[in-house]
């Protein structure tokens, strides 16, 4: 089994059939929220100081844990808060939840701390071989699976889970990329190619994430996950730690709208003349005119039938955005893109210079790679002098490898041709396809593209194609405008939104689904090789409105 990134969840292994029936955190129909709650103002800049309301998330699926302990027993030394775990950073929250939130806590601890000695270990029998003999210390202990420090955490993980965690960090740790690239990767990539720039190199590797304190955002992100049918021993470091950057991703976006929301909303039941108000602020958040419109019609006539508290109005905002941004996504063959196990699967990276295509290729690999997929990546950029350098790069990083032609401003299509033939000979499963950047308004770069999504469909009649429109999402609507034009040059299938990290616009992502039709499939939130995540509206919603 590998942790597939892309279904986000354990999967088996290449060659095996995926259980359709197997529950997985996908971007489907949202979960039903059993409480709801206005958004807790005052929270936004200082959350381990005021309290946030837990009743904005819905209440967590009851899981029970491995052991047999539900949610609702999380210790089985009674209710007492482990002690390792600080007591919680707000007051008034639900303490079911924070107990379950505090279970989560306790086990990523007591991994993260597993997988730390495991790593120290052989450091420690490493430093002691090339001391002399006489100097040397025994050895520890190879089979002791080391006690937490927090042993008194609740529940305490059993040894066997102990030593899953710790084959699991280290398979993670193998297929992991390269902290830097190597060094041969600088070399200039393809014959008469000029030095790289130095721009071409991508940032350096993020270490491991690591387990921060347990304050709102924890709570906010295992909430999250909860909510989507995640039991507390299923919540792993690396989802909590995407989480937390999404959230702190769109906190630019969700500052100008949810205090501009709870403004309008105030205390009182929600009347037709806030609708006004309400209409303002979404088109200022970038939201479109289609589905600004489509939100208040929903809202107004729920104001027809009966009062609306502030709660409720954000809850029913909530689904309302939801349900815009999934209806591409149920629209499509594919509700969820996850490259299909033994056929190929060919995904195009297009759109403007400079919104992100080359990294979010890098970072797709890396997901591809650590979920056992094999992949290529075409080189198909031959117009910028370092691209083909930059993609070697980012290729390197993962270990895979990058079809290019040697050739100066190579033709494109013939990248193509020759990946496909390499795929086809290694029965790779995953073709990433990395094109130049060009304006919609050029005719003849829009024309070569049309080209490229030909000579893919022809080549490879039997693969699933996908084209990826990549929007910066800072372009707010002119991304939309870039949409349209590509729809029709490259067949456009889908979006990846990327740069929600520091933008303010991130609303284009409901602009994008709603005028468009396209599902958004992924987002980027930074520069690392991890900041790339398969979209789920849930999640992109909660972030979006989380006080
Ligand atoms: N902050 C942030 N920066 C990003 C993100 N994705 C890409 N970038 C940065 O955006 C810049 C351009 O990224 P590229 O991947 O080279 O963009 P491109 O679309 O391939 O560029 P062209 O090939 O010139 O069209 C780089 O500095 C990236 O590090 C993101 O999600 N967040």
């Amino acid at each position: 089994m590998v942790f597939d990134w892309f279904r986000r969840k354990a999967a088996p292994a290449a060659g095996q059939d995926v259980p359709p029936s197997e529950a997985e955190v996908v971007p489907g129909p949202a979960p039903e929220l059993a409480t709801e709650s206005a958004l807790s103002p005052g929270t936004e800049n200082d959350p381990a100081a005021a309290p946030r309301d837990q009743g904005a998330l819905p209440e967590p699926a009851s899981s029970p844990s491995p052991d047999g302990a539900s949610r609702d027993d999380p210790s089985p030394d009674g209710d007492a808060p482990p002690a390792a775990v600080p007591p919680p950073a707000s007051g008034g929250v639900d303490q079911d939840t924070l107990a379950w939130a505090r279970e989560a806590y306790a086990r990523l601890k007591a991994q993260q701390e597993a997988a730390r000695s495991q790593t120290e270990a052989p450091q420690v029998e490493a430093q002691a071989s090339e001391v002399p003999e006489p100097a040397r210390r025994p050895a520890p202990e190879p089979t002791a699976v080391p006690e937490p420090s927090n042993a008194e955490l609740a529940p305490r993980p059993s040894l066997l889970e102990l030593a899953a965690a710790q084959r699991a960090e280290r398979q993670q740790a193998l297929t992991a990329p390269t902290e830097e690239p190597p060094p041969e990767a600088a070399e200039p990539a393809a014959g008469p190619a000029p030095a790289p720039a130095a721009s071409a190199a991508p940032p350096a590797d993020a270490a491991e994430p690591q387990l921060g304190a347990f304050d709102d955002t924890f709570t906010w992100s295992v909430e999250v996950l909860a909510a989507q049918g995640r039991a507390a021993d299923e919540v792993s470091l690396e989802e909590i730690d995407w989480l937390g950057r999404l959230r702190q991703g769109l906190e630019k976006t969700r500052r100008g709208f949810v205090s501009q929301l709870l403004e309008t909303l105030g205390d009182d039941p929600l009347t037709p003349e806030l609708l006004e108000d309400l209409e303002t602020t979404l088109l200022r958040a970038d939201v479109g005119v289609s589905a600004t419109d489509q939100v208040l019609e929903a809202l107004r006539q729920r104001l027809n039938q009966e009062v609306v508290d502030p709660a409720e109005g954000i809850r029913f905002l909530k689904e309302q955005l939801r349900g815009i941004l999934e209806r591409p996504i149920q629209e499509s063959d594919r509700p969820l893109l996850v490259p299909e196990r033994d056929r190929l699967n060919v995904w195009l990276m297009v759109g403007v210079n400079g919104v992100g295509k080359t990294t979010t290729l890098g970072k797709l690999a890396n997901l591809a790679v650590r979920s056992g997929y094999s992949c290529l990546i075409a080189a198909a950029d031959t117009f910028r002098a370092a691209a083909v350098e930059q993609v070697r790069v980012w290729g390197d990083r993962s270990h895979v490898p990058v079809i290019a032609n040697p050739s100066a401003n190579a033709d494109p299509a013939a990248v193509v041709y020759d990946a496909i033939g390499a795929a086809r000979a290694q029965g790779t499963e995953l073709v990433l396809v990395d094109t130049a950047g060009r304006l919609q308004t050029k005719h003849n770069l829009m024309e070569e593209l049309a080209k490229v999504r030909r000579i893919v469909d022809k080549l490879a009649p039997e693969a699933a194609v996908e084209s990826l429109l990549v929007l910066d999402a800072s372009q707010g609507q002119n991304g939309l405008r870039q949409a349209m034009a590509f729809a029709s040059a490259a067949g456009l299938t889908g979006v990846v939104l990327t740069k929600l990290d520091g933008s303010a616009r991130g609303g284009v992502a409901l602009a994008v689904a709603s005028e468009a039709g396209l599902p958004i499939r992924f987002i980027g939130a930074g520069e690392g090789i991890r900041d790339l995540r398969p979209f789920n509206s849930f999640e992109f919603v909660e972030a979006l409105l989380s006080g």
